[in-house]
Formats: structure tokens, C-alpha cells, sequence
């Protein structure tokens, strides 16, 4: 397992995990998770093993314009929001349920914080969007978790008081900035998957090369993984994207593939993760082993699921999943779109100055 220094520069040992293990975790207790059939289809698990077809099954079943209208989905959705009601709604019971305890905010990007669109160099978050999260860091330690190369998330954020988890939790760094939640002594760095960074490269070039035959595929560099988009690549031209992609990646069984919203992930295989991510951020801002800390975390994808199980398994806080759709998920509430995330940050902003009679926080 990793080791974590209490302060400072950290040293990382990370395991590689088993490519071919399976990766699904167990149902939480009181968790309803839904069939994923139904909803979404599992991580696609390279090495030769799966078939195309599965690939590109997945491909589809992760995109939720696939999801058809009809009187059944309406009945899924009513029936998922009973089990994954509005944080907005149920915003007195989540302040209830904090009361006594330190609040500590996790936010994901793209989808969360910023609208999905066509081009991911142009998703922007709104000015109004940066003020509410600025408002809210002043409030609370706040982190931003992205699948994103971490300078990369911060030009779209700007915000130096912030901690940011980049590559998917695989690199982590604290505050630029002064911030009242952090010990001016102490800097964090956290990159367990350091000696991956020649391979990533030469694979990214590799997939550059190999993708650029696929009208609309997009390949980014996001430092210690890699995003191979294929939001503008029309569907019957999917299938040969992953074999373009399959091909290049099995020839490296340190790295595995995983998925997002239209986005095929290339990853190193150590264990770590969102959630470890989280769990390396509540360690560094001293709540390691404390039971008065309610962590929230709040994301729209597959990758975010690693850090609301964690907070499930831990019992301590919840995670929020950003959806329109019912999704198999280990969060305990659900917000639509990002306008209502940042209802949703700017109501616990207002609640803090109120509960503290301090218009400063
Ligand atoms: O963890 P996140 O911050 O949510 O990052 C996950 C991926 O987000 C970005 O891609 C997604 O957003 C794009 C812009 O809206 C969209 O075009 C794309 O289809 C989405 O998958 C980012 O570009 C990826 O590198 C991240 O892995």
C-alpha cells in the first residue's frame, strides 16, 4: 500500500493491480445498486480477452442519448430518485446530518463543475460557477478531483487556494495559495505513478498516430493517463476507433483501459484511484482517523464512483452523482446539471456564514 507522510513531500510505493482481476465492487450495505444492464456496462478490461463487440457495446451503453423515452425509463427514473433523491431537496437532512463536523468539499470537472461539450479545451466553467466555488473554499478545504492533466484543470478553474487531484487522483497537489485549512509549513505532492510517465508518452504518440484515420477522434495527454475521445466520432466508425485503440494498448499490460462520458481512458494499472485520492487528501489535511469529518464529493462519471464507494465503505459523508439519467451508482443523493451543483454550493455557503453570524465565513 501506499505510505503516507503526515507533512511534506510524499514517497509512494503503489502496487500494480492484477489487469485481468475483476474489477466490480461489492454492493455497500443499504446501497441499491441497480442491474447494470440496464443502466451501464461495466469497465472494459483490455489484454486480448475482450471481444470488440463488447467494447463498442460498452461504448453505447455509456452514452445516455441511447436511453429511449418511454413509460419504463420514466418509471426507472422516478424509481432511481426515490433511492438517489436531490441534494437541493434534501439539502436540511444533509446539514443535519453534518452537524458537529467538518465538511470537507470534493468537486470533479468536467460535467460537474463545467457543461459537457464537443471540444474539451473549450469546456469553461462559468464566472459565476468560479465566484461560488471560490465562496465555498473559504468556507471549507476544498479539492478538485479530475480526470484531467492537474495544470491543465487549474488553468479552466484558476482558483490558487484549492487543492488538485489531476490523472484521476494521480497527482495531487496542495494550495498555491495561503488557505486557512492548510498549515502555511506544509506542501503537498502526491504522484504514485510517476515511473509511468515515458510509457504514457510514447503510447500517446502511438495513439495520435493510430486514431488519426478516425475522423472526430480526439487523443489527450492528461500527464499520467491518456483520454482517447470519441464524442465527434460518428458511431458506425466507433468499432474501428477501438481496434485502433486495442491494438496499441495491448501491447502494454502495465496500463488498462477504463471509461468515461464518450472518452476511452488508458491508465497505469496501480491501485489508485479517486478514492485513494480522497482518502490521501483527508490524511493530509490531519482527518485521517477522525469520526467528526463529513467529506461530499460530487461527480458526474464512472471514475467518481471509486471515491463515493469509499465514502459508503467509510460511513462517513456521501457523494452526490451529476446525472439526468438513473445510473448505477454508490452516491446517496443526485443533482441534474452543473447550474444545480452550484445552487447546491452556494446554499451551503450561505448556510455556513449564517450558522457562524460571519458574512466573511
Ligand atoms: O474527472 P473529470 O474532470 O470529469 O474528467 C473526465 C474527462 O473529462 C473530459 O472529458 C469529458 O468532458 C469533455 C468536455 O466537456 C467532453 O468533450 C468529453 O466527451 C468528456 O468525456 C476530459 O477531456 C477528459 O480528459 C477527462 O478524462
Amino acid at each position: 500500500m501506499a505510505s503516507h507522510a503526515k507533512s511534506g513531500l510524499k514517497a509512494f510505493t503503489v502496487p500494480v493491480s492484477n489487469p485481468t482481476a475483476a474489477q466490480k465492487p461489492p454492493a455497500a450495505p443499504g446501497n441499491i445498486l441497480y442491474p447494470r444492464k440496464r443502466f451501464l456496462s461495466q469497465n472494459i478490461e483490455i489484454n486480448g480477452v475482450t471481444r470488440i463487440n463488447a467494447w463498442v457495446d460498452s461504448m453505447r451503453a455509456s452514452s445516455p442519448t441511447h436511453l429511449k423515452s418511454t413509460p419504463s425509463l420514466a418509471e426507472d427514473q422516478s424509481s432511481w430518485m426515490l433511492h438517489h433523491p436531490s441534494a437541493l431537496q434534501m439539502f436540511e437532512q444533509i446539514i443535519d446530518a453534518s452537524k458537529g463536523k467538518q465538511i470537507v468539499m470534493f468537486l470533479d470537472y468536467d460535467g460537474t463543475l463545467s457543461p459537457i461539450v464537443d471540444d474539451p479545451d473549450r469546456a469553461f466553467m462559468s464566472d459565476k460557477m468560479r465566484v461560488t466555488v471560490g465562496n465555498l473554499a473559504e468556507c471549507f478545504p476544498t479539492a478538485i478531483v479530475s480526470g484531467r492533466c492537474r495544470d491543465k484543470v487549474y488553468k479552466f478553474v484558476r482558483l490558487a487556494e484549492l487543492y488538485y487531484a489531476g490523472s484521476h487522483g494521480m497527482d495531487i497537489k496542495g494550495p498555491e495559495k495561503g488557505s486557512k485549512h492548510k498549515k502555511a509549513s506544509e506542501s503537498v505532492l502526491c504522484q504514485p505513478a510517476s515511473e509511468f510517465l515515458p510509457m504514457i508518452d510514447e503510447v500517446y504518440k502511438q495513439l495520435v498516430e493510430k486514431t488519426k484515420s478516425t475522423p472526430g477522434a480526439m487523443v489527450e495527454n492528461n500527464k499520467f493517463c491518456l483520454s482517447v475521445h470519441y464524442r465527434c466520432v460518428e458511431e458506425k466508425k466507433w468499432s474501428e476507433l477501438a481496434q485502433q485503440v486495442k491494438s496499441v494498448v495491448k501491447e502494454y499490460p502495465k496500463l488498462r483501459l477504463t471509461q468515461g462520458r464518450k472518452v476511452l481512458e488508458i491508465r497505469p494499472t496501480i491501485k489508485w484511484d479517486k478514492g485513494k485520492a480522497l482518502e490521501f487528501l483527508l490524511e493530509s489535511l490531519g482527518f485521517a482517523n477522525c469520526t467528526d469529518v463529513f467529506p461530499v464529493y460530487i461527480g458526474d462519471d464512472r471514475t467518481d464512483e471509486d471515491a463515493f464507494k469509499i465514502l459508503r465503505d467509510r460511513g462517513q459523508g456521501f457523494g452526490i452523482l451529476v446525472s439526468k439519467f438513473p445510473k448505477d451508482t454508490n452516491a446517496s443523493y443526485s443533482l441534474q446539471e452543473p447550474d444545480e451543483v452550484m445552487d447546491f454550493l452556494q446554499r451551503l455557503v450561505d448556510w455556513k456564514k449564517l450558522s457562524q453570524g460571519n458574512p466573511e465565513c
